[in-house]
């Protein structure tokens, strides 16, 4: 069996989806569904890891005031509990999913504040599971006094003892993270936007971007775009992957099932165009699920018959998508 992945949340959150029939601005705004699910990107990796059948382990912060629901789906799904609680509680992120326009709004809340003192018990959990760890994954926003090179002393203790690693941050934390050469990086496109410090308007664009991201440090760069797939680029070539037209309920969490399908594919040792399929069916399969309810392995298989890739040719990228 493939060793253990580890996940690193030093932000979790309680994702709390509201679902309304036309969001009025400024108005009063009646619910007709709610959902609450423990979410948190390192914590829905290391769960959609897990039902992709690797062993994993979540490591991370934790409010202590409100912790019992996130122990509680870690152990009914399997995954390793390493979680550290702090005073405090952890966030909520509102999520609100209009039915009419089918657009969703994100209200992410900054989360508690963390001190040297967490951080270096963290630190120590990592090094303690290292040596039966695969693949490490850091990823999420940093909790207030969490510096922004947190993620990149992850990445670094991690490569010293020989573990993939795999970034999915954005804005500070991504440019420092990335000077630390993970293995594997995944931006969406306004991640990747903000690292090239110029706007992405097309396919060409954007695949010009992780090719230039990939000269930073990385040794891959998976770029998703949401209804429009993703692109993998790689030292041995580059991808583009196509979703299907399916009906979408919720995309929260669909960023994390891709990285967990990507992390699974390194692990098993896939090839690139086969992990970008199953990460991309992960990411879509997840998305057709409301809240933040996460995909299954089944739906993972079936959804990623449906996916489409194929070769970038770099001098033709954007003139046919
Ligand atoms: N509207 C959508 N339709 C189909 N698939 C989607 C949609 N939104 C997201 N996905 C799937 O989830 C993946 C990640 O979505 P994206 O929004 O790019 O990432 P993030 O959640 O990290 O911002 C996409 O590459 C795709 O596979
Ligand atoms: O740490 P951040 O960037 O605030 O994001 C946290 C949010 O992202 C999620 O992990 C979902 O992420 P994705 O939609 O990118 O997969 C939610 O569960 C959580 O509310």
């Amino acid at each position: 069996m493939a060793k253990a992945v580890a996940t690193v949340t030093l932000n979790p959150a309680l994702d709390r989806t509201v679902e309304v029939e036309g969001l009025r601005l400024g108005g009063t705004n009646r619910v007709a569904a709610v959902r609450v699910d423990p979410g948190g990107k390192g914590l829905n990796v290391a769960r959609v890891a897990r039902r992709l059948g690797l062993e994993a382990i979540a490591l991370g912060l934790l409010g202590e005031e409100n912790s019992h629901l996130f122990h509680r789906v870690l152990a009914w799904e399997g995954v390793e509990d390493r979680l550290i609680e702090v005073p405090g509680e952890t966030r909520t992120n509102l999520k609100i999913v209009d039915r009419l326009s089918g657009l969703e709004t994100e209200i992410n809340e900054v989360g508690f504040t963390v001190t040297p003192e967490h951080l270096e018990r963290l630190r120590e959990v990592l090094e303690q599971v290292l040596d039966r760890t695969g693949a490490l994954v850091v990823t999420g926003s940093l909790p207030p006094g969490a510096p922004a090179d947190t993620y990149a002393r992850h990445i670094r203790l991690a490569r010293a003892a020989g573990v993939l690693t795999v970034l999915d941050a954005s804005g500070d934390a991504l440019r420092q993270g990335l000077r630390a050469a993970p293995d594997a990086v995944k931006p969406n496109r306004a991640e990747l936007e903000e690292a090239a410090g110029r706007p992405l308007s097309d396919l060409g664009a954007v695949y010009r971007a992780a090719s230039d991201l990939l000269t930073s440090g990385p040794g891959w760069v998976l770029v998703s775009l949401g209804a429009e797939g993703a692109v993998l680029v790689t030292p041995e070539g580059a991808w583009r992957g196509t979703v299907p037209d399916v009906p979408i309920r919720s995309t929260v969490g669909a960023g994390d099932s891709m990285v967990a399908a990507l992390v699974h594919g390194l692990l098993h040792g896939m090839d690139p165009p086969g992990i970008l399929r199953r990460a991309l069916a992960a990411g879509v399969a997840t998305a057709t699920l409301p809240g933040t309810e996460l995909c299954t392995a089944e739906a993972v298989d079936e959804m990623a018959r449906a996916i489409t890739v194929h070769p970038c040719e770099p001098e033709r990228v954007g003139e046919d998508d």
